[in-house]
């Protein structure tokens, strides 16, 4: 099949979070599948002057009423796959994807409804022919829209996807904002008070929509799970369907990971005292292995648990352990870090900054990662820390549910620990409950660690998963 992914993030190209990951790893999975897969997105002001790329057509022109766009379009051959960038360098030439540090652009709701119409205008004019049309998150979701109200005829075959990362991101904006969209003939329908939400009218117009773990599709269904969009999402329950991520190996492999000062693997964990070492010195704190270290990497917002972390901070220091937080994002989380860590020299690290170098370093070094999530559609590191033998602490919530095993339920087969009410009682005392087993049972420790790094959660067989619902579409 032909398939051409529409998405704002691919990894090694730019990232702000998981869909980056997934932006690299599903097509390169899909590919492998036999498909024949194209990306389409924004070249972004760090894609420009990484790589000058020659344009792949003529200069292409778009009306919406009064106002006319004329962009180029640049293609990179990547891993063996074509990325077609779409290039406005008034809307795409910025330091941030989504913002300035502080503050997301004013415009978002404008851009990115300007790049759905452009990459629909570039897969035409480079003849895709596409099968699916795969979409991803709030930034592509005007898509489905535009491809079913195009009267051309070339999408007459063409069916859509749509694959929501996070239902806390629908990109709400108003139609008087949007120039792209204020005169599209269509528009109204998706008006509500003056606004247009993104994610709905992806949820709408998507011939399917999946998302990422099947869990999360469950709770999608629900007001607090869906942000509130869950009359629309039971409305399409037909059409729904939770695919899980998967871990990509290749990358995130302690046996091969260049990021790290010595490897390993399940049959020997020896090496990883030194990562832990190597962890301790970066972070700044005293180099004890005994000591147990608990890792943290993450967008840092509420959706992340530190509404219920922050409070039990000081009672963690109360144990003998060290805990390394690696993060960028809500200004007062930062503050409140930096403050701890300041208090704290010896036993806690912030390392405000997004550094894929540290992510590998503290997904080996830790000995827990903590993923306290309020929601979390799947959650990548803690499969990543499964792969590293770094024991994933987690609240039983979307893909973190469907991949952590705590030994409650699964005794000797468990991987990891699970707490269930977003409380920071409940985060502390699983996290209590974890360093206990840590201390008094090293044997069960160690094989925990070791079925983890056996656990496999394959891009593969989301890929299959994937094959058969665009399969199903197209006949
Ligand atoms: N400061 C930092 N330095 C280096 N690397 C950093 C970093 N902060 C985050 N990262 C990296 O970004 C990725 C985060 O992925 P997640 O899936 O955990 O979260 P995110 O909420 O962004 O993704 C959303 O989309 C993904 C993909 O579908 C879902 O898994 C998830 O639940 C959903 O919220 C990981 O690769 C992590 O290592």
């Amino acid at each position: 099949m032909n398939i051409v992914f529409a998405i704002s993030e691919v990894e090694e190209l730019v990232k702000t979070g998981g869909l980056a990951d997934v932006g690299k790893a599903l097509p390169l999975a899909l590919k492998a599948s036999g498909h024949n897969v194209s990306i389409v997105m924004p070249y972004y002001k760090a894609i420009a002057e990484e790589y000058k790329l020659a344009e792949s057509l003529p200069q292409q022109t778009l009306f919406a009423e009064s106002q006319v766009y004329h962009f180029k379009v640049r293609q990179l051959s990547w891993n063996d796959i074509t990325i077609h960038f779409i290039d406005y360098p008034e809307y795409f030439d910025r330091d941030g994807l989504y913002s300035n540090a502080y503050e997301a652009y004013q415009d978002n709701g404008e851009r990115f409804s300007f790049f759905c119409g452009a990459a629909l205008m570039a897969i035409q004019s480079l003849a895709l022919e596409p099968d699916v049309v795969h979409c991803h998150d709030w930034h592509t979701a005007m898509l489905p829209f535009m491809l079913r109200s195009d009267k051309s005829g070339y999408f007459d075959n063409t069916r859509t996807v749509f694959t929501i990362h996070n239902a806390a991101f629908q990109g709400v904006n108003k139609l008087d904002d949007i120039p792209f969209l204020r005169h599209h003939p269509a528009i109204l329908s998706q008006v509500h008070g003056g606004y247009i939400n993104m994610l709905q009218t992806g949820i709408e117009y998507a011939d399917k929509i999946t998302t990422v773990s099947p869990n999360y599709a469950q709770e999608l269904l629900t007001n607090l799970g869906s942000h509130g969009l869950h009359d629309r999402l039971v409305g399409r329950q037909q059409d729904l369907v939770g695919i899980l991520n998967g871990c990509d190996y290749g990358q995130w492999n302690p046996a091969t990971d260049s990021y790290l000062p010595e490897n390993f693997d399940s049959e020997n964990l020896l090496p990883k005292s030194r990562c832990k070492a190597a962890l301790q010195k970066v972070a700044g704190l005293p180099e004890k292995d005994h000591v147990p270290v608990l890792g943290m990497v993450c967008r840092l917002t509420e959706q992340k648990g530190f509404g219920y972390l922050l409070p039990v901070l000081n009672d963690l220091m109360d144990h003998n352990i060290q805990l390394v937080i690696v993060g960028t994002g809500d200004p007062s989380v930062c503050m409140d870090l930096n403050e701890y860590a300041h208090n704290h020299p010896d036993q806690f690290a912030f390392i405000n900054g997004f550094s894929t170098e540290h992510a590998h370093l503290v997904e080996a070094g830790a000995d827990f990662f903590l993923m306290p999530s309020q929601f979390e559609p799947c959650g990548l590191n803690q499969m990543y820390s499964l792969a590293y033998g770094t024991i994933p602490v987690v609240r039983a919530v979307g893909g973190l549910k469907d991949t952590v095993y705590d030994p409650i339920n699964y005794g000797d087969n468990a991987t990891g620990f699970v707490f269930y009410e977003p409380t920071p009682d409940a985060l502390l005392s699983c996290i209590r409950r974890a360093l206990l087993f840590y201390y008094e049972h090293p044997e069960r420790f160690r094989s925990m660690q070791v079925r983890g790094m056996q656990t496999r959660f394959t891009w593969q067989t989301a890929a299959d998963e994937y094959s058969k619902l665009y399969q199903a579409l197209i006949q």
